[in-house]
């Protein structure tokens, strides 16, 4: 099993409500309530560490409120290397409707000044220097206030310069930052990456020649993800889609993070190129069936590969994926 540092600028406490249906403007009383600790690359560390690779944490948390954080982590075996800054963590409401609505309400987070940033990546150099440095790095998630582009940008080159594959989930202009910065493996969704593309990615042909526009500026693992109409990857081997199997969708808040998550276990785990993105598609529709990270160890985890669609959208050569 591999080791991978996961990075989360900008991590939440995730306050997941379910309801029969939301309400404006009126006291809504929903049937039941979660607390999580979470943030894209915290999601992303948790669905590593229950496939059994090692992973360590880290970005910015709140002084203020780090103790369900802290116990997350012990309890999923995840190395705590948070840089606390002075303040709270934000909370995130993720309102679910019984129809399969999902509401995110996403606060800005804490502000974040260049002392910070610099012992963040005081902190990652450590990590990346150590004996046993990491197999891969994930960046995931938007900016905290105060981290500006320029910023986020050095810290990016940072981490690429240490050689290690760089993945990275963002929004927004620190996707295009992102991009600019060609890490090894990124996936937008289709809206995320529509202002980059600039035009509406809203069909398969069109997220193809924007997923090959990606690896055609030097990221080695494009993914452009599409909700339930599936996934497309380019990478040096040929180009995929997945389509996942049909689920009853209650919360999608974590997809796309158990889909990195996925992605990664099969390329740093030397699968192919369609036993990765088999998995990594079923497992993310196993996260959409209920609150969380998805759950390789559900019962019907088997058929729900069996019922993902790869297909093969080039006559390249197969070969082993690699990171
Ligand atoms: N309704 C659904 N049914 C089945 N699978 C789904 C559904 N929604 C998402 N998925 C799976 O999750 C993957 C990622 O979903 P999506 O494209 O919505 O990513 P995202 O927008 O980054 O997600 P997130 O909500 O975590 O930010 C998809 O490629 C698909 O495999
Ligand atoms: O505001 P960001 O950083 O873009 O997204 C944060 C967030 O919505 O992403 C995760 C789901 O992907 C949640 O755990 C978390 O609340």
């Amino acid at each position: 099993m591999a080791r991978v540092l996961c990075i989360t600028l900008n991590p939440a406490l995730d306050l997941a409500f379910n309801l029969d249906a939301l309400v404006l403007g009126s006291v809504n009383r929903p049937t039941s309530a979660q607390l999580e600790a979470a943030g894209k690359g915290v999601n992303v560390a948790r669905v590593l560490a229950e496939l059994g690779h090692s992973v360590t944490v880290s970005g910015f948390l709140g002084s203020e409120n780090d103790a369900p954080f802290a116990l997350a982590f012990k309890q999923l075996g995840l190395a705590d290397a948070f840089v606390r800054v002075p303040g709270s963590t934000r909370i995130n409401a993720k309102l679910a409707e019984q129809g399969g609505r999902v509401t995110d309400i996403n606060g800005p987070g804490m502000p974040i000044n260049a002392t910070h940033l610099q012992t963040l990546i005081d902190t990652l150099d450590a990590e990346l220097s150590s004996a046993m440095p990491p197999q891969a790095v994930v960046v995931a998630g938007s900016l905290p206030p105060g981290l500006s582009l320029d910023g986020f940008c050095q810290l990016l080159e940072h981490l690429n310069a240490s050689g290690v594959p760089l993945w990275v989930d963002t929004s927004g202009p620190a996707l295009n930052a992102a991009i600019d910065a060609h890490p090894a493996g990124i996936k937008p969704n289709e809206n995320e990456l529509a202002d980059w593309a600039g035009d509406t990615l809203d069909t398969t042909p069109a997220r193809l020649a924007a997923a090959k526009r990606l690896h055609q500026s030097g990221i080695a693992h494009a993914l452009v993800s599409a909700g339930a109409e599936g996934v497309l990857w380019v990478n040096a081997q040929g180009a995929w889609h997945a389509t996942p199997p049909k689920v009853t969708a209650t919360n999608t808040v974590c997809a796309g993070d158990t889909f990195v998550a996925g992605m990664l276990h099969g390329l740093l785990n030397q699968h192919d190129p369609e036993r990765t993105l088999r998995f990594a598609t079923a497992l993310s529709a196993e996260a959409v069936r209920h609150v969380g990270v998805g759950n390789a160890n559900a019962a019907d985890f088997d058929s729900l590969q069996q019922h993902t669609r790869i297909r093969r959208l080039d006559d390249s050569i197969t070969e082993g994926a690699t990171l």
